[in-house]
């Protein structure tokens, strides 16, 4: 393939198995979950943006390339700031605050739900293991998120009496950043995915990360919204 051929196949997984798609995010976006249902999500989803910079680090550990370190460093900074109270993690609590959640319970990570952790896990696992090129390839979900954060905001904004613009901060920052994350990944895998093998190395790393996105999102449909069966020990919602 040539590489804006890659780039059209790497597209299209996106406008296949992006958790844009994912019923949970339907329910999310057009107000029709409970507020325990919400609190569910963000809580869950805070593992998630505490994990990333750990994978962003191991990533610039194993990379020999002082330029991309350089690129990829941006990541740590906007997700740990540059001091305590700044950066994602923070203002992803700033989310959960506003959603009455407390923060201890948040942090400590005892309400999560397992299929949350494992896929989590597996996605640090994979940018650890797995070669540069792949682990690179696997945070091209970013070229998609845009869209769904404006469909997110908007419609949380006008769906939910409990949510105010303080509240979502967190998906303020975030468009373009991705756009800037996106461009550059993009970039360096058009320019060393070159062999049918690499390309298809590639095109699994970000259906791969598809998987990951789509198993959280299926993990909480399960435990909150249909059969609700909430695993012993996890989050219950007052509500619920
Ligand atoms: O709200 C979303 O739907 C969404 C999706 C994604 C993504 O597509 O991976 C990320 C984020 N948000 C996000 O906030 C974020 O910091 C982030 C980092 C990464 C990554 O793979 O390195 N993805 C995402």
């Amino acid at each position: 393939m040539q590489p804006d051929e890659l780039e059209a196949a790497l597209r299209d997984i996106g406008a296949r198995r992006y958790h844009r798609l994912h019923p949970f995010h339907h329910l999310l976006h057009s107000g029709k979950c409970t507020k325990g249902q919400v609190q569910a999500w963000a809580l869950n989803r805070y593992y998630y943006q505490a994990m990333i910079p750990i994978k962003d680090a191991s990533l610039i550990a194993r990379c020999e390339d002082s330029a991309i370190r350089r690129e990829w460093r941006s990541r740590l900074v906007d997700h740990d700031g540059d001091m305590d109270g700044e950066g994602g993690i923070a203002r992803w609590l700033k989310l959960t605050d506003g959603l009455g959640l407390d923060r201890d319970e948040v942090t400590s990570l005892k309400g999560l739900l397992p299929g949350t952790r494992f896929a989590v896990d597996a996605y640090v696992r994979f940018v650890r293991e797995k070669t540069l090129l792949e682990a690179i390839a696997s945070s091209l979900t970013e070229l998609f998120s845009p869209v769904i954060i404006s469909e997110r905001m908007d419609g949380m904004l006008s769906n939910y009496d409990f949510v105010t613009r303080e509240t979502l901060s967190y998906f303020d920052k975030r468009p373009p950043q991705a756009a800037r994350d996106s461009d550059f990944a993009l970039d360096y895998v058009k320019r060393h995915a070159r062999t049918p093998d690499a390309q298809g190395l590639v095109l699994a790393a970000l259906e791969f990360k598809c998987s990951v996105l789509w198993s959280m999102l299926d993990a909480l449909h399960h435990a909150y919204v249909d059969p609700k069966h909430v695993p012993p020990g996890a989050f219950v919602p007052k509500d619920q």
